[in-house]
């Protein structure tokens, strides 16, 4: 499995292999091409696969055969993983953290009787990785691992004290596409499948100089690698929709910041619900990768101890305060050395440390008649043993850790003579192009929403309504002018209401996967702004389209395909224009309850403002009416259902009366229909003006 030890044994063969692609061409990438050999061919499927095709009948088997012989024809893969392009050394020097407590009373460090307004999470932590270095946070739940973890990645809120630099330099834009970071809990889009996860992961995060089929090459590498192979077909599923295993949606989730071949590799419990094995076939991973010359730095909750023997070093945490940082081999001897030898029960050193971080010594040896300075007498004082092992570690480890955070400020910038030669290399551009952040995120939000668009329950709830309304409305007639009006009127509010209350969920429901994307710096706000907007327009046109065409034949509208023609025009800008003032509404609270409350009192206020239900709004509150998109739209409907001086049969007996008598229609007032339509085209775009710049303040840059 261990893919390096793979990388010695096949090397031998790749002067034989074919050299498929442009990439193979130079040295780097044929040792690029050496690693290919080896998962392509070495790579040994997941367990599951095997035994499946022990079970399989002869047909199955050579069915398989011909696929395999059908591998070794085609060209021979690469993986982009075989090393980090850019190695970033990491340093945290004494990083601090706290938080502004809330309520009163809440906090668990302090033993004062007076709480203070913050509590510290981080208490001057410090540390190096190196590339070629995984390093391994351990510490009891609490003890701000994640916290440390996220200020690492760049991705913590507030202020932290301290430094952390990345090869001599704070955190910046460039960085962020460096630094892959898997968070404990898995953002992916539910209804995609596996493979058009690290898919579309692979186009957004792989360079441009790869071809497309280069990059769906990695994202099948990825999956060999993580053992995904069984479930890539399966949806990754949610909170709300049953998919792949939570194991498995974790390694998806490893597997689309594996796709960034990032320098900086940060893991959030990434063994976590996982049975050893697999865990174990992920610290493995994470061991090439560092091995390719990336610093991976991972929190890991009681590892194994054959996992904990694969980590290079260890920083264990004790309420936010550091006990230990240093070589995972060396822990043992250093407890040691403090007065906490590990008794015959600790065969795991991540057990033995995790009693010690939560204060606990149940099985030391502390009958050898040594003196410790300061060693707690009774081990029943948690506090006190906690101080202890805070208080050992700044004497006794501290000052050569910063020993070496010195000494590696030093090399970083001798060995990254790029940074100092061209500082702005490290502003690197996006990995990809405008156009093709687009393309893929438009396909990858029609794929994760089809379900969701062309919902049976959504284009039942338009058809009943539309047919209901035909009905009700049954060939009205001019006869019956006040009918039509208020079919018109139906039109504009239903078609407000309708697109608001679904593009009020657009952004909020995709703000997690927003955020995590834009942290990483994977596309641009607009590329994904453009997508989504292209993306929802054929389902926001079609339902009100047919709506249109179902009722407006049926309630016995002027029979002319021109007036119709203008209707459903000015129907689909309404709904255009209702749509943006939903997507404005959502990201500007990022609330689906607020948003809702909200837009449910502006549709009523513009419901009642419109012109419809009330003649003679009182002048101090009439302006609200030009708030009212749902008013010009109803304005625009009469002014191309009636002309000015058209007659109707307004009594018995042939009566007939001028249609600008009818007094709904005196007081909307059928002229500046220019004016009408230009005020929804200021409203068309100043709503998605709004909402793209709520967006950007809301989300990371
Ligand atoms: N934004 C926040 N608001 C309130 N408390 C917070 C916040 N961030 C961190 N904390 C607190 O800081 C402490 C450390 O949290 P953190 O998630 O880093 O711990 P952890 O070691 O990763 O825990 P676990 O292993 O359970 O995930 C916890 O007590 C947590 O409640």
């Amino acid at each position: 499995m261990m893919p390096h030890d793979r990388e010695t044994t096949s090397s031998s063969i790749t002067g034989n292999c074919p050299c498929p692609t442009n990439a193979c061409k130079d040295n780097i990438n044929s040792s690029l091409h050496i690693h290919s050999i080896n998962l392509a061919s070495n790579v040994s499927p997941c367990l599951e696969e095997e035994e499946e095709d022990q079970m399989q009948g002869p047909h199955e088997t050579r069915r398989q055969q011909q696929q395999q012989q059908q591998q070794q024809k085609t060209p021979v893969r690469f993986s982009i993983l075989r090393q980090s392009l850019r190695p970033v050394t990491l340093k945290f020097e004494d990083v601090g953290y706290s938080i502004t407590l809330k309520q009163r009373g809440g906090n668990c460090i302090s033993s004062s009787s007076h709480p203070k307004p913050s509590r510290a999470v981080l208490n001057r932590v410090s540390g190096v990785v190196r590339p070629g270095e995984l390093l391994a946070m351990l510490g009891p739940s609490g003890s701000g691992k994640t916290t440390l973890l996220t200020a690492l990645a760049g991705r913590l809120p507030g202020k932290i004290s301290g430094k952390i630099t990345y090869n001599g330099l704070p955190f910046s834009s460039s960085m962020k596409r460096k630094i892959g970071f898997v968070s404990q809990d898995d953002v992916l889009y539910p209804h995609l499948t596996v493979f058009e996860t690290l898919t579309y992961a692979a186009f957004l995060r792989l360079p441009k100089k790869l071809t497309r089929e280069e990059k769906i090459e990695q994202a099948e590498l990825i999956i060999m690698e993580l053992g995904l192979n069984r479930c890539r077909n399966s949806m990754v599923g949610g909170p709300l929709l049953r998919g792949v295993s939570g194991g498995e949606r974790k390694r998806v989730s490893i597997g689309q910041e594996m796709l960034v071949n990032p320098s900086l590799l940060l893991l959030d419990e990434p063994t976590s619900g996982l049975d050893s094995t697999t865990a174990q076939r992920i610290v493995v991973t994470l061991r090439w990768l560092a091995k390719g010359g990336r610093a991976v730095i991972t929190t890991i909750h009681q590892p194994s101890s054959r996992l904990y023997t694969m980590f290079d070093k260890v920083l264990v945490l004790s309420e936010g305060c550091p006990i230990y940082y240093g070589k995972s081999g060396l822990v043992m001897d250093y407890f040691g050395s403090i007065g906490y030898m590990p008794g015959f029960n600790y065969v795991n050193p991540a057990d033995f440390l995790l009693d010690l971080a939560n204060g606990v010594v149940p099985d030391t040896r502390q009958d050898d008649q040594t003196e410790f300075p300061g060693r707690p007498e009774h081990n029943d004082d948690k506090n006190a043993i906690r101080q202890f092992l805070v208080s050992s570690y700044k004497k006794n480890l501290y000052p050569a850790l910063k020993d070496e955070i010195c000494r590696t400020s030093i090399q970083a910038l001798a060995a990254d003579p790029a940074r100092v030669a061209s500082p702005r290399n490290y502003d690197n551009q996006w990995t990809t192009s405008w156009w093709l952040q687009f393309k893929v995120l438009l396909s990858r939000g029609l794929k994760e929403r089809k379900h969701e668009s062309y919902s049976g329950l959504r284009i039942f709830q338009v058809m009943s309504v539309s047919i209901l309304s035909g009905l009700l409305w049954w060939h009205s007639g001019t006869i019956h002018i006040q009918d039509q009006v208020g079919l018109l009127f139906f039109f504009s509010i239903f078609w407000g209401f309708f697109p608001l209350f679904n593009a009020i969920f657009a952004f909020p429901q995709e703000q997690p996967m927003l955020k995590r994307e834009r942290s990483s710096g994977l596309y641009r706000l607009s590329s994904y702004y453009f997508a989504r907007m292209v993306g929802d327009l054929p389902m926001e046109l079609v339902l009100p389209t047919i709506f249109v065409t179902v009722t407006y034949w049926m309630g016995g509208l002027k029979p002319s395909l021109t007036t119709f023609l203008l209707t459903l025009l000015i129907i689909l800008f309404n709904v255009l224009v209702s749509q943006g003032l939903g997507l404005a509404l959502g990201a500007i609270l990022m609330d689906l309850k607020q948003a809702t409350t909200l837009s449910s009192v502006m549709m009523l206020v513009f419901l009642l403002a419109s012109g419809y239900y009330i003649q003679h709004i009182p002048p101090f509150i009439a302006w609200l009416k030009y708030m009212s998109f749902s008013h010009f739209c109803y304005k625009l409907l009469v002014g191309v259902q009636y002309s000015e001086n058209e007659l109707y049969e307004c009594g018995a007996g042939g009566v007939r009366c001028r249609v600008m008598d009818n007094p709904a229609i005196e007081f909307l007032g059928i002229d500046d229909m220019g004016g009408s339509v230009a005020a929804l085209a200021v409203m068309l775009v100043g709503y998605r003006l709004i909402a793209y710049f709520a967006l950007r303040l809301r989300l990371p840059q």
